[in-house]
């Protein structure tokens, strides 16, 4: 059953309205990770509370309790829980999304304030934090609900809703919350499948479906000495230096070829099975696609193949950053007397945050007794997520696959994604649902970057895309 042609001229027409509704979104900081902007996480699911309401959905804000973040406790965002039809006669889909961002400062390099949305009309970009990663997709879904409302249309299936605002700091709370809903008589209970449009495509010309993601650990490894800072003059050459010690560590963690060096990590995972290859040969990717996106020439390997498993089916180590080093401008010559190294996996089946730790701190704590320092070291689990997969060949991804035919006309790539979205695995596994991942976005979005963008075309071809699949969920053979 295609979209109706009304639904998708209604898009184009209000192109210009939504734009202007994803740069009063931008325009809240809902910056999960960074406490002082928790008041703007809270006004965001607020905001989008009201939207979903004036579209005819019920909602429900769920208090997700507290949690410590940098030593201080903090109200967790809710999570909003919506519902719009309840035909037994229709098939149910779960939709999630989450409208808190990653930090985003003038001074990390953006060319314009990251809090304002600023387009470029020359070539259609719309640069913003958090307009690809994931306010864009969640608008997306407000544009097909407008429709339908303000034309009196019945959508073609029952939706349930589950949007958080805590995903980029690891989803606190949000699993017990679907474990209890996805019980009978709970909020969920019902759902026959599940879509998530929270990544992107691999290139700029093709669209994807994604069928797998990466998992996470993340960790801060703290390393104390001195009771205070103290000048490198008096102090250089006599003491244990945090920082020296801190260094030497995450130097160990991972080569500069990408191979992670704590032991046990890489071999967990299997090698590539016979035709494995040709799964990623045929994907429309090329290694200037990579170094276009990442804005220099410095893929790991010439090999496309070899990129693209490093990606979807390698785990991977990435060190952040140092909190208490010193940063700032002039030459400032001090002694930090407490550093925090922040590091994170990426990780793939069997991999879990749970079955990598004893691995992470048994290798952290010989290495740093190696150094005969008199520092003290404190490992921190701050947050993980499972990695997962999918069956690609169910009828969720058949409409999926049908709806990217008809507004792009062109078949999707399938994909793997290398970043992680923590909850989706416990949508499959709590709910037994197939989801599909259905990205709004291009690979050079520049997602938790500097000057994060989203496609004009994107972003109005998105919201044809993610109302289509209602359709096509709808019509294509399957349970209900
Ligand atoms: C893929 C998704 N849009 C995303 O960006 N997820 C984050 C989740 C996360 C986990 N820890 C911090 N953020 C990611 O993959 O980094
Ligand atoms: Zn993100
Ligand atoms: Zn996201």
């Amino acid at each position: 059953m295609p979209a109706p042609p009304e639904f998708i001229k209604f898009i184009d027409d209000n192109a210009e309205n939504f734009i202007n509704r994803l740069a009063e979104a931008v325009a809240i900081p809902s910056v999960s990770g960074d406490a002082k902007y928790r008041q703007d996480v809270f006004k965001m699911a607020h905001w989008l509370n009201a939207q979903l309401n004036s579209y005819g959905v019920e909602t429900q804000l769920t208090d997700l309790g507290k949690h410590v973040m940098d030593g201080q406790e903090l109200q967790l965002p809710p999570a909003i829980l919506g519902k719009i039809g309840n035909n037994p006669n229709k098939k149910t889909v779960l939709i999630y999304g989450h409208f808190d961002v990653q930090p985003a400062n003038l001074s990390d390099g953006w060319s314009s304030e990251p809090f304002v949305l600023t387009i470029n009309r020359e070539n259609g970009q719309l640069v913003g934090r958090g307009s690809t990663d994931d306010k864009g997709p969640i608008l997306g879904w407000l544009n097909v609900l407008q429709y339908h409302a303000e034309n009196q249309k019945d959508l073609p299936v029952n939706i349930k809703f589950c949007f958080e605002g805590m995903e980029e700091t690891g989803s606190e709370g949000l699993d017990d919350l679907v474990k209890k809903e996805a019980q009978s008589g709970g909020w969920f209970d019902g759902v026959d499948c599940v879509c998530i449009s929270d990544n992107y495509w691999l290139n700029t010309r093709t669209p994807v479906l994604t069928y797998g993601l990466r998992g996470i650990s993340y960790y801060k490894i703290i390393v104390s000495g001195p009771s205070w800072d103290l000048h490198s003059g008096s102090f250089g050459r006599t003491i244990h230096e945090p920082m020296t010690d801190l260094v030497i560590l995450m130097s160990k963690l991972v080569d500069t070829k990408g191979h992670i060096l704590i032991p046990g990590v890489d071999e967990m995972v299997p090698s590539a099975f016979a035709d494995e290859r040709s799964l990623y040969e045929k994907l429309d990717y090329s290694i200037e696609d990579i170094e276009a996106a990442a804005g220099a020439s410095i893929a790991l390997s010439s090999d496309k193949v070899e990129v693209l498993m490093g990606r979807m089916r390698s785990p991977s180590l990435s060190l952040h950053g140092i909190e208490g080093a010193f940063y700032g401008a002039g030459g400032k010559t001090v002694i930090p007397a407490k550093v925090a190294g922040k590091f994170s996996i990426r990780l793939v089946p069997p991999q879990t945050p749970e079955n990598i730790a004893p691995l992470v701190n048994k290798y952290l704590e010989a290495e740093f007794a190696k150094l005969g320092s008199k520092n003290k070291l404190v490992v921190e689990e701050v947050h993980g997520g499972k990695p997962w997969l999918a069956d690609l060949n169910h009828w969720n991804f058949e409409a999926a696959k049908a709806a990217t035919r008809a507004v792009y006309k062109q078949e999707p790539d399938m994909t793997r994604e290398g970043g992680s979205i923590p909850v989706t695995l416990t949508f499959a596994e709590a709910l037994g649902a197939n989801v599909v991942l259905l990205p709004m976005g291009r690979g050079d979005d520049g997602a938790h970057s500097t000057n994060e963008k989203l496609d004009r075309s994107n972003f109005i071809e998105g919201s044809k895309l993610l109302g289509t699949y209602l359709y096509e969920l709808a019509a294509v053979q399957g349970k209900k």
